[in-house]
């Protein structure tokens, strides 16, 4: 808690936001140590229990001690009455007062008077330093000193390292030399983006006292947090991904609450998990840091740990679930949250409590913006594992790179939130066809011309989105105000000309209204071409403020003034070459050389005498000079200040903001799929309710555009007919044949359908999907010990634990990590169990021969191969899917296409074919498809059958021990 220097006695509740107070107690109050000054501190204890407010401020004096006996009462069912003697222990139990800080500490506070008997030594500004510091031990303070941002001993030890920055030794606190590191204020933005990257967070602490009348140092604060999950910066953030901020909350029975949120858009996100489902979610979510409560058992934190991200423990009582509801419904501004059928998911809500603290304690303050709730319940969103966005590269290709992948293909988009809005369509594609109904027919009127004429308008459009949540966060710059101004301009001309369109589009242009008196105040309010920082001033408009026009009018008509003067000086003293002049050392100044000295007046007071003149000011020039010098310290004061009342002003208009960036985002994202629709020749889909893949002249979208870049020839289109009766492919073919890519294709065009996209095929008609599974080639993952074939039986198990009728199963190559009857006989039982229990539609492509025996059994399951031709030695790829097995692997004539020697080629087919000799004479037909035998059940003994009889609990101690007897004489005899 910082302490006050407020003279009234004490002030309590000072902020009622509903998870920060600010509990006052004035230092003269709590230096008394009298009965009365601790009853008020009861009280107010009491008070912001009662009205169950939770400070953020945790581990440190009040604040930490009311959350910690907010937490314990929790657990009690009757609140404490003000100051009982039950209280007054707790009380005593848990704080101590500290007269060096006149206040009352929990005793376990890092700024304990133990601790501060440490800071005794030091100078009053690092005092300073470490109370601020002992508010954020594991966060990097960034400690404003004029021009710097200064880091100091651990912290700077770290900051050099990490930034590269010198490390020095300065002067002497408590005996030491002060290890520290600094950075220009001016660059900040590009260390603290460097820092982010490495998943460390910074609390900037600026002056916020007057450093002209402080005494001692001047007052500094924390006044944000940067941290990976939340940051607002345009400079920080990705223009086509979220920053995700997702606090975890693990509930009994095996569930976990999840809450998550961006803090640049205005929706908060739920969901309730099985303990099992939290990997997927966590992956669907990609959150850029996480935090958990610290109280969740171990494996469930190494569970968390695990992920790619900053993961944070904090502390317990932040997570809990009445709050949560509560924090919500405030957030909202709605009195139920039956509307998103969101009233029962506790675990969510003791998610939310913790996220939207933390949140506003990054931010400093509460976020206004954050005005929508989304609800998301398992089975709603086709699954999508890891495995499957790694091996179909849908934002990402196998090597980490954005490019190019699925999205890098149908990324057309102009802005930034279209961007990102679609590819949020694209990892989260709904079960349910309804959404994508809804875009398939908006992109088909779109196709009719007006994308064209849209996307024109979009061109050069700011990201609304993130604007809007840094004025709601009051962080925006001036020239992102002025972007915003121009965008808005141009959402005017957004509105449609044409008469009926689609009910998804109508609405997307009902909320692309921009707020028109937005705009003029942006207008009126800032310079076309302000400065960079409102630091710098040069930012507000002129005629806006009367007070402004003539402070910058003073320093304008500087020189017309001094003109003035020195003409009106000469005449007065005859002096023809007296001057008027400035420098910054002496300010204003009459310049007479030392012969004209004697016809100086009365009233000229010598400034400084020079070798050949003499310097003076007159009541006049003084006069001058302090309203010259301090017009421009004014002005900028009050530019400050009006700043901060067009930021006041702004905010009734973010919710329209916030519409109107989400209508803008949507359609730029809708237009882009039109686009990449007629440029790359694509066709609607339909849906249909029985279950079936039925893809006419299908194309892998990125493999077709890479050989159209590269002039590698046509991309040969393929069919693709799967429905209940046929559910099974068996795909053989030569090495290079196209069997991935023709898997892939498929996969690809259900993903774009289910999404509302049009499609890289002559047709397409699709049942319901629930899920896509690949189990594509493998790398060994060596750093969490799996060999390739574990990690290929592992990701098939997976795959056969959680695939359903309504899945589509990409299987390439299974088995093939170990030796060949191993691998065959596993590839022959995976796709026995696919086929008969799991009866997902499978595409299983191999090259055990053997397995194209498959589909004679098993009537689910059909024989494809691609096709190739020999020529010679030679092999020539014809790319085309055909029905029936392939009649040979060319395995050798790959080897040769790849520049094999030729002494290894002929070695492996002399090899070949004494191989294949063997195999025609001695081999018995062994049937692998065949089901296992029966498992031999042998009888029951005489101990077993007796311990059926025998209920433990039901025996006294004696009849216990006959029981065992009896039990020791059956198994002798038997
Ligand atoms: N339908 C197609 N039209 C044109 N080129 C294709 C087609 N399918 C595949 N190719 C080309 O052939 C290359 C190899 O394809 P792919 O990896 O799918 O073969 P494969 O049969 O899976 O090979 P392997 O069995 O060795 O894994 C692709 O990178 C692509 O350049």
């Amino acid at each position: 808690m910082q302490r006050t220097n407020n003279a009234a006695l004490f002030i309590g509740l000072i902020q009622p936001s509903r998870n920060q107070i600010k509990l006052k107690i004035s230092d003269t109050l709590l230096a008394k140590r009298s009965t009365q000054s601790v009853n008020i501190a009861y009280r107010l204890s009491l008070i912001a229990y009662r009205l169950s407010l939770i400070a953020d401020q945790a581990k440190n004096g009040h604040l930490w001690l009311l959350s910690h006996f907010r937490a314990r009462w929790l657990g009690k069912s009757t609140p404490l009455p003000i100051a009982s003697p039950s209280f007054r222990r707790q009380w005593h139990s848990a704080c101590i007062f500290n007269p060096s800080r006149n206040q009352f500490m929990a005793k376990d506070s890092p700024i304990s008077p133990s601790a501060d008997k440490a800071f005794a030594g030091h100078t009053p500004m690092m005092q300073q330093y470490f109370s601020i510091k002992a508010d954020y031990p594991d966060t990097l303070v960034f400690y404003r000193m004029g021009d710097f941002y200064e880091v100091f001993f651990g912290d700077a030890e770290k900051a050099a390292r990490l930034l590269d920055i010198t490390l020095t030794k300065r002067g002497n606190s408590g005996g030491e030399p002060i290890a520290m590191a600094g950075v220009p204020f001016h660059s900040l933005e590009g260390y603290l983006a460097k820092l982010i990257k490495l998943g460390e967070s910074v609390a900037i602490c600026e002056q916020i006292g007057d450093v002209a009348t402080s005494k001692g140092p001047v007052e500094r604060k924390v006044l944000r947090v940067v941290t990976p999950g939340t940051l607002t910066d345009t400079a920080l953030l990705s223009d086509k991904t979220e920053s995700m901020l997702l606090a975890v909350h693990q509930g009994a029975r095996n569930t976990c609450g999840l809450a998550w949120l961006s803090v640049t858009q205005g929706e908060i996100h739920l969901a309730q998990c099985a303990n099992d489902e939290l990997s997927s979610w966590l992956l669907r979510i990609a959150p850029s840091e996480l935090i958990y409560n610290v109280d969740v058992s171990s494996s469930f934190e190494q569970r968390l740990k695990a992920q790619r991200c900053t993961v944070t423990a904090r502390p317990a009582w932040q997570f809990e679930a009445a709050l949560g509801q509560r924090c919500l419904l405030e957030q909202l501004e709605v009195a139920s949250l039956a509307s998103w059928n969101a009233q029962d998911l506790g675990d969510a809500h003791a998610a939310a409590s913790a996220l939207l603290g933390y949140a506003e304690h990054t931010q400093g303050r509460n976020l206004p913006h954050v005005r929508g709730l989304q609800v998301w319940r398992s089975g709603e969103l086709i699954e999508l594992p890891l495995n499957t966005r790694r091996n179909l590269e849908l934002t990402q290709t196998l090597r980490g790179e954005d490019s190019p992948t699925l999205f890098s293909l149908i990324d057309s988009c102009i802005t930034g939130m279209g961007s990102r809005a679609l590819k949020s369509w694209l990892l989260s594609p709904r079960r349910d066809r309804s959404q994508a109904s809804e875009r398939l027919e908006t992109i088909a009127y779109l196709r009719e011309g007006t994308q064209q004429n849209l996307r024109a308008q979009l061109k050069g459009s700011s990201d609304v989105e993130r604007i809007t949540a840094r004025i709601a966060l009051r962080q925006v710059r001036p020239r992102e105000l002025v972007a915003l101004r121009y965008t808005l301009q141009k959402a005017e001309q957004l509105v449609p000309d044409h008469g009926a369109c689609p009910a998804l589009l109508a609405e997307i242009f009902t909320h692309l209204q921009p707020p028109k008196a937005c705009e003029d105040l942006l207008a009126r309010f800032v310079l076309d071409e302000p400065a960079a920082l409102i630091r710098d001033g040069g930012v507000i408009n002129h005629s806006c403020d009367e007070d402004l026009d003539e402070l910058r009018g003073i320093q304008t008509n500087c020189d017309a003034f001094l003109l003035d003067l020195e003409g009106r000086e000469r005449e007065r003293t005859g002096i023809t070459n007296l001057r008027v002049q400035f420098n910054k050392v002496h300010g204003f100044y009459i310049e007479v050389t030392q012969g004209q000295t004697a016809k100086v007046p009365d009233d000229y007071r010598r400034r400084q005498t020079l070798k050949n003149a003499e310097r003076y000011i007159t009541p006049e020039l003084k006069a001058f000079e302090d309203k010259a010098l301090s017009a421009q310290e004014r002005a900028l004061a009050r530019e400050k200040f009006l700043y901060e009342q067009l930021l006041d002003q702004l905010q009734e208009f973010v919710p329209t903001l916030s519409r109107l960036a989400r209508a803008i985002a949507s359609l730029d994202a809708l237009c882009a799929l039109a686009e990449r629709s007629l440029t790359l020749a694509w066709s609607a889909p339909s849906f249909a309710k029985e279950p079936c893949i039925d893809i006419s002249a299908g194309r892998h979208p990125v493999v077709e555009a890479r050989l159209a870049e590269t002039g590698g020839g046509a991309f040969i289109a393929n069919d693709c007919d799967m429905s209940s009766k046929s559910r099974m492919q068996i795909i053989t073919g030569p090495n290079m044949g196209g069997k991935s890519t023709y898997m892939r294709q498929i996969a690809l065009i259900v993903l774009l359908a289910s999404m509302g996209s049009y499609v890289p095929a002559a047709s397409c008609r699709l049942g319901p999907i629930d899920a896509i599974h690949t189990r594509i080639g493998a790398a060994d993952d060596v750093a969490n010990a799996q060999s390739t074939f574990m990690l290929e039986m592992t990701e098939a198990a997976q795959i056969l634990h959680s695939a359903s009728p309504h899945s589509l199963v990409l299987m390439d190559e299974i088995g093939r990590g170990t030796s060949t009857f191993d691998g065959l006989a596993l590839a022959g039982g995976i796709a026995a169990y696919l086929h008969n229990k799991t009866q997902a539609f499978t595409l299983f492509a191999t090259h055990y021969f053997e397995l194209t025996e498959f589909p004679v059994q098993h009537h689910g399951a059909v024989n494809r191969h691609v096709s190739a031709i020999e020529s010679g030695a030679d092999i020539v790829f014809l790319h085309h899917i055909e029905p029936g097995p392939a009649s040979k692997s060319y395995g050798i004539a790959v080897a040769k296409l790849a520049g094999v020697p030729q002494a290894v080629l002929s070695h492996a087919r002399h090899a070949l074919s004494a191989l294949e000799a063997q195999q025609t004479q001695g081999q018995a037909q062994v049937d692998l498809f065949a089901p296992p035998p029966e498992a031999v059940i042998t009888e029951q003994s005489a101990v077993e059958r007796a311990l059926v009889t025998i209920d433990p609990d039901a025996l006294s101690p004696r009849e216990a021990l006959e029981a065992l007897y009896r039990l020791k004489r059956l198994s002798i005899a038997a």
